[in-house]
């Protein structure tokens, strides 16, 4: 007997009216020779390959990264032969691996035969926390590798164990674990502070509190934008052990954790960057509640972090994020309005929406406590 549930029959006129025509293969053979209609079909061809072969395209740029090769490029153009000594890879896989890199253009190739790091692959090196998010994919990668398993919730995700501090003090008891992840996310904070002070006032601030903040990376943009402005960093213990000796002087620390702990007061804003995502509803509720009695009156919150199309789905966000939150198993990628509308029910006022350019880098949404 067939265990699969079975779809319901199709029945093409409960469907819109582009979906029905793309039904059609009569339609397909008809676009495929009327001249507008081809180029749309083809485009759209496309596109769907894309789709397809993504997974794909994401596992010869992990070859890449790992095998150095974008590095040793970085040193000037090589030969086949040249890379395949560097990298440790056989020249005709190597080959395949090289053009699909052009593809990509990550490289290219010249006609003497050398490659030649391209714009995308010198980016890729120097954008901060790329290179690191691609070689921690191995962990996603596997969790996906049956994802129907992994959307019935059959699957035991590494990546739920990836992240132990999100079920209670573990990475207290593991300093190395700590640092490791702290580097990581560190290492990304660069883009998300830029984005997050080109939509956030702090100017009329005298004190943030940055919740969650990690080894206090968002902090330190914040300081070099705003040197008036005093800042402290709440996070767990194991974490603010990482914080570099620079930023001691600066930054008042605050050890413990939001679940057991109350937050500090005497700021009049407090960040939360990329903090929500990682947390189940109740968990955010709470938290939400912990911030709104640390602020004065007129405090403002801030979070920021990626978040959802909502309504318009976002093809970075709710593909990449809302699947790797959910790996996580206690997290969830919100969208801005679902993120206000739980400020508002914990009691904030004046909420402002302020979606990103980069949304795969982050967006904002803050709040003032009335
Ligand atoms: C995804 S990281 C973001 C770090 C930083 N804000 C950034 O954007 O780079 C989430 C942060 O929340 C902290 N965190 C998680 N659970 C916490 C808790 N119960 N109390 C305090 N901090 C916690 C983690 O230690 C980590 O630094």
């Amino acid at each position: 007997m067939n265990a699969e549930p079975r779809p319901p029959p199709a029945r093409p006129e409960a469907l819109g009216f582009l979906t029905r025509l793309a039904l059609s293969p009569r339609f397909h053979r008809l676009a495929a020779r009327i001249p507008g209609l081809r180029w749309k079909a083809r485009a759209e061809g496309a596109a769907l390959f894309q789709v397809i072969s993504g997974f794909v395209q994401s596992q010869a740029l992990v070859a890449l990264v790992e095998g150095r090769v974008l590095h040793v490029l970085a040193s000037g153009a090589k030969t086949t032969e040249d890379l395949s000594r560097h990298c440790a890879i056989p020249p005709a896989p190597l080959e395949v691996l090289l053009r699909a890199g052009a593809a990509l253009r990550l490289l290219s190739g010249d006609r003497r035969g050398r490659w030649h790091l391209a714009p995308r692959g010198a980016a890729f090196l120097t954008v901060p926390g790329l290179e690191p998010m691609v070689r921690h994919h191995h962990v996603l990668y596997r969790d996906l590798s049956d994802p129907l398993a992994f959307f019935r919730g059959q699957t035991e995700t590494e990546l739920a164990g990836f992240w132990p501090y999100v079920f209670g003090a573990l990475a207290q008891e593991d300093a190395g674990l700590a640092a490791r992840y702290s580097r990581l996310m560190a290492e990304s904070q660069v883009l998300v502070a830029e984005d997050t002070l080109r939509l956030v006032d702090l100017s009329k601030r005298s004190h943030l509190l940055d919740v969650g903040g990690g080894t206090g990376a968002f902090l330190a943009e914040v300081g070099r934008v705003h040197p008036g402005l005093k800042l402290s960093l709440f996070d767990m213990p194991a974490v603010l052990a990482g914080v570099p000796a620079a930023l001691r002087d600066r930054i008042s620390l605050h050890p413990g954790s939001f679940r057991s702990d109350p937050l500090p007061v005497g700021a009049d804003a407090i960040s939360l960057i990329r903090v929500l995502y990682d947390h189940d509803d109740a968990t955010v509720a709470a938290l939400l509640a912990k911030v709104h009695a640390a602020l004065p009156p007129g405090g403002m919150i801030l979070v920021s972090e990626p978040m959802s199309g909502g309504d318009r789905p976002d093809p970075a966000t709710d593909v990449y994020f809302a699947i790797y939150t959910l790996a996580m198993r206690t997290g969830r990628t919100r969208s801005a309005a679902e993120i206000a509308g739980r400020l508002r029910a914990t009691g904030f006022t004046d909420l402002r929406q302020c979606p990103g350019d980069r949304p795969y880098v982050t967006s904002v949404v803050t709040a003032n406590r009335p």
